[in-house]
């Protein structure tokens, strides 16, 4: 199967503005919205224009290269940084590009002494986002093959495979390519999947609007089923792995990902599916001894009692609306990183890797 990832361009860089595909729309419409500031970029972030834990780091970097305007003061440069740091609490990504962007800044002004923002400054800053959006996409095709590998090398020979997957962690959610959907992808490209069960992923639709779009795109079959029939879709049919991206992954391998992660990890037990989580290292948080630290970001009601402008229901229901949580490790059967697969893991696995 030839692959057509590369027509899914979810992010770019115009020379001037960061190009975003506008993720609140699809699949309806295929519009694009233009950040030419950073303040920009951060709403884009917060509203979920651009979305997925990978996506907005590289977003938050072309964010920085926005914020830095020749002639401005270093203090306000990273005022905008610790602005654009702020837009989402969960995934790790986005703080761990703006970090690298700091440190650039830092080491620019104790060599030069410059207490402005100077040309200079401003192409290192662009040449660490291109390299962050690139390493991103390189990282994506080898967790890719890397995913495919322990797969296959775990499953019995002989029948082609069927995989469930929650949220999206496709291209649209990466630089490229995509995380979870990556493997799915790379296990699609030689024949070796029978089809794909896309949870919905309430309340944004994450699943039925994005997997499926991007699925679509490129001849993957694949059925998408409300988020509570995985049990149902667990007993009815033989679903070999369960596979999903990750937002954080602490030191000890507890993962944050998408609200419904944990229960789906919880029946993939009950019923022998195995459970791999994909993310580049950009996503494993070492300061974090486990999940219980990781902040969970709850959003507005409206996400949840709202449908365009249909309520859902009535007016004054009080809503509880966190869209992460935390799958332990124990339940995890791989983690995938472009730095290795981890099998089981547990903290000593994880600091062996990534220490
Ligand atoms: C490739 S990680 C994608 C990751 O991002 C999702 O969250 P959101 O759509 O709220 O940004 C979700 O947790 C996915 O697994």
């Amino acid at each position: 199967m030839q692959s057509s990832f590369s027509k899914v361009e979810a992010i770019s860089w115009t020379g001037t503005q960061l190009k975003l595909l506008d993720q609140q729309v699809l699949p309806s419409q295929i519009h694009y919205v233009l950040c030419s500031t950073a303040e920009d970029v951060a709403k884009a972030i917060q509203q979920m224009v651009v979305r997925g834990a990978p996506a907005i780091g590289i977003s938050a970097a072309y964010g920085a290269v926005l914020a830095a305007t020749e002639g401005q003061s270093i203090s306000s440069l990273m005022a905008m940084l610790d602005m654009l740091s702020a837009a989402r609490p969960t995934a790790v990504n986005l703080r761990w590009a703006i970090e690298r962007m700091r440190k650039l800044t830092n080491e620019h002004v104790s060599s030069s002494a410059e207490e402005q923002v100077t040309a200079s400054l401003k192409n290192k800053l662009m040449a660490e986002a291109v390299a962050i959006h690139q390493e991103d996409v390189s990282a994506n095709q080898i967790m890719g093959q890397y995913g495919k590998k322990a797969i296959l090398a775990s499953s019995s020979a002989g029948h082609k495979l069927s995989v469930m997957t929650h949220c999206n962690a496709g291209a649209l959610a990466t630089g490229g390519y995509g995380t979870a959907l990556g493997v799915i992808r790379a296990l699609a490209e030689t024949n070796e999947l029978d089809k794909v069960w896309v949870n919905e992923t309430r309340p944004w639709l994450q699943g039925a609007r994005l997997t499926a779009w991007e699925l679509t795109q490129e001849n993957i079959p694949f059925v998408v089923g409300v988020d509570g029939a995985a049990a149902y879709h667990m007993t009815t049919n033989k679903i070999d792995w369960v596979i999903v991206g990750a937002d954080r992954i602490t030191a000890n391998g507890d993962t944050a990902n998408k609200i419904g992660t944990y229960g789906l990890a919880l029946l993939a037990h009950h019923h022998g599916c195995k459970f791999m989580v994909v993310a580049p290292s950009s996503t494993v948080d070492m300061s974090l001894a486990s999940g219980e630290e990781i902040e969970i970001e709850c959003r507005g009601r409206n996400e949840l009692i709202m449908l365009g402008d249909k309520m859902l229901a009535p007016e004054n229901t009080s809503v509880s609306n966190p869209v992460f949580d935390v799958t332990p490790a124990s339940l995890i059967n791989m983690i995938v990183t472009e730095r290795g697969v981890i099998e089981n893991p547990t903290q000593a696995k994880m600091q062996q890797l990534f220490c």
